[in-house]
């Protein structure tokens, strides 16, 4: 699902308005129809009082058409006009005039008002601002704002949460709706998905509002949701006579003293996405836990008893994940070092793997074309230095993973995979996921999926939604508190199970 930015989406609205031959005024209706729809559905005729708040460009407009629906089905609406400008928008005074001819009177609320009491068994609509919001709401208005969010009403909002912008971080934090849900127009926007501005969106779903198909589907946006109709085409089906050489033969490098741990589970996970042979390369140390933690897998020890110190692969492997509790110690990361100065296979690096990166930033220069990175937030700041806040971390990503033709995977409630200038923001998992061994699963994931022959941009976004998917299913029988690692892995091939299913509801454009 495609993340259009605010430019793009009134690009849309135009050659809507354009090529199917209808008003801008229309198009707003079918916004307003929607609203209501939803609403009308869940509310079905209760007399709750419903607040609209509504500003005076577009975003106003939409939820004074919505009142005029609303109050014709016999809801008890109050609405609020927030006059923050002189500029009202010419389809916003359309819809005012529409509402006063059915004697509906709203108040205006300016910088003098008292502000309206909101009991918090109403309902809010936030018709504020929409994404035309282009600088920091006054002061009143800021104002209102808090007034809405510790109302404890229940609060929809349209399009956006009032004072987010879809691009970039609010200046004052406290001037932004907290809504309950949005319902946003034609497609979510990425402030949506990202830690410091997803917080004011708890759950979203799309209004479509049919904005002109050709545009929408060749137009390219930076960032892409990713849902299961993305998922399910980057699946390689196996054939009937394959074998396991057909699958590849992963290496999973990494452990020490005391760390052997996040090598069994990297190995495991390697093997339950379907890589064909496994091998992990740990010290001597290691050698009994893997042999009987994981029996399908092979294993090579390292000169090394307690640490990886010279590393030698007797055979050609297909992919080599690396890093897991690996550690840091002087003769690693010379091991390290002088292993990838010659490695032409392909890679995934995780862990210490990324810090060892971090230290010897020349490195990255060796680095095979596409090797997969997946850092989280602490090895991210290593190797890319501090950001200014989330935007901006996504932006030095994009430059890093050009610079260095890497694909990194931004590890977060909503991972993204980067990579060629663009993001792609996972829908599944839970906080559940956020658990010790979650990021060893992860990398044994994509290792086996690079073993299989899945293109490493594919795998990527592949494994970390099937990751997601088989935390969501444990979490949804176990509850987020009792997911663990192993628990991930043992859910891989539920999560399979989840892509195919015919069981399963048909994919709702939203999220939570
Ligand atoms: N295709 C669609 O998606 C459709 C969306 N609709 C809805 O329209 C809004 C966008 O409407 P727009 O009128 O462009 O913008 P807003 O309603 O968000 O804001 C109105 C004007 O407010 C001014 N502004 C911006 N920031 C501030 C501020 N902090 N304080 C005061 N005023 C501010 C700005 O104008 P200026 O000229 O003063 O800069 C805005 O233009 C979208 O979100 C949807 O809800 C359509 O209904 C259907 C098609
Ligand atoms: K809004």
């Amino acid at each position: 699902m495609k993340i259009f930015s605010a430019a793009q989406i009134y690009k849309a609205d135009k050659l809507t308005i354009k090529n199917q031959q209808i008003s801008s005024e229309a198009l707003m209706e079918r916004a307003a129809t929607g609203l209501f729809q939803w609403l009308h559905e869940r509310l079905r005729g209760t007399s709750v009082k419903i607040h609209l708040f509504c500003g005076i460009g577009n975003n106003g407009g939409d939820g004074i058409a919505l009142a005029r629906h609303l109050h014709e089905h016999g809801y008890n609406v109050h609405v609020h006009v927030v006059n923050y400008s002189e500029k009202r928008s010419k389809d916003f005074l359309i819809n005012l005039e529409r509402l006063k001819d059915r004697k509906i009177w709203p108040d205006f609320l300016s910088e003098k008002s008292t502000l309206p009491k909101i009991h918090e068994s109403d309902i809010v609509i936030d018709a504020i601002f929409g994404i035309g919001l282009n600088r920091e709401p006054e002061g009143w208005v800021a104002h209102l704002i808090k007034h809405i969010n510790s109302s404890g009403a229940f609060t929809l909002s349209v399009d956006v949460p009032s004072g987010l912008y879809s691009d970039r971080v609010p200046e004052n934090l406290e001037a932004v709706v907290e809504s309950n849900y949005v319902l946003t127009i034609q497609a979510p926007k990425l402030s949506f998905f990202l830690p410091q501005t997803g917080i004011f969106v708890n759950q979203w779903e799309i209004v479509d509002i049919g904005l002109d198909p050709q545009y929408l589907e060749e137009t390219e946006t930076d960032y892409q949701f990713i849902t299961k109709s993305d998922i399910v085409p980057l699946y390689i089906p196996r054939e009937k006579f394959a074998h396991k050489g057909s699958f590849g033969h992963s290496v999973i490098m990494g452990g020490s003293y005391g760390k052997i741990g996040a090598v069994v589970l990297s190995t495991k996970a390697s093997l339950n996405i379907g890589s064909g042979l496994v091998t992990a390369y740990i010290p001597e140390c290691g050698y009994g836990v893997l042999q009987t933690a994981v029996p399908e897998a092979m294993v090579v020890t390292d000169d090394g008893d307690d640490h990886v110190k010279k590393i030698k692969i007797p055979f050609e492997p297909t992919v080599i994940g690396l890093g897991m509790g690996l550690g840091t110690e002087t003769g690693t990361v010379h091991a390290i070092s002088e292993f990838l100065e010659k490695n032409k296979t392909p890679l995934v690096i995780d862990a210490d793997g990324i810090n060892i990166l971090a230290k010897q930033p020349g490195l990255l220069k060796k680095l095979p074309p596409q090797t997969i990175l997946t850092p989280h937030e602490g090895e991210l700041k290593r190797l890319l230095g501090t950001w200014k806040d989330d935007f901006d971390k996504l932006k030095k990503t994009m430059a890093f993973s050009k610079e260095h033709d890497c694909i990194v995977v931004v590890k977060g409630a909503h991972t993204i995979v980067i990579y060629n200038g663009k993001g792609y923001i996972n829908s599944t998992g839970n906080p559940g996921i956020a658990t010790a061994g979650s990021g060893d699963v992860l990398t044994g994931t994509l290792t086996g999926l690079l073993s299989q022959g899945y293109p490493a941009l594919h795998a990527a976004i592949f494994g970390v939604f099937i990751h997601g998917l088989a935390g969501d299913i444990e979490a949804s029988q176990k509850g987020y508190e009792a997911v663990t690692a192993s628990s991930i892995i043992n859910n891989i091939g539920n999560a399979f199970m989840a892509l195919f299913s015919t069981k399963q509801e048909e994919e709702a454009p939203s999220g939570d």
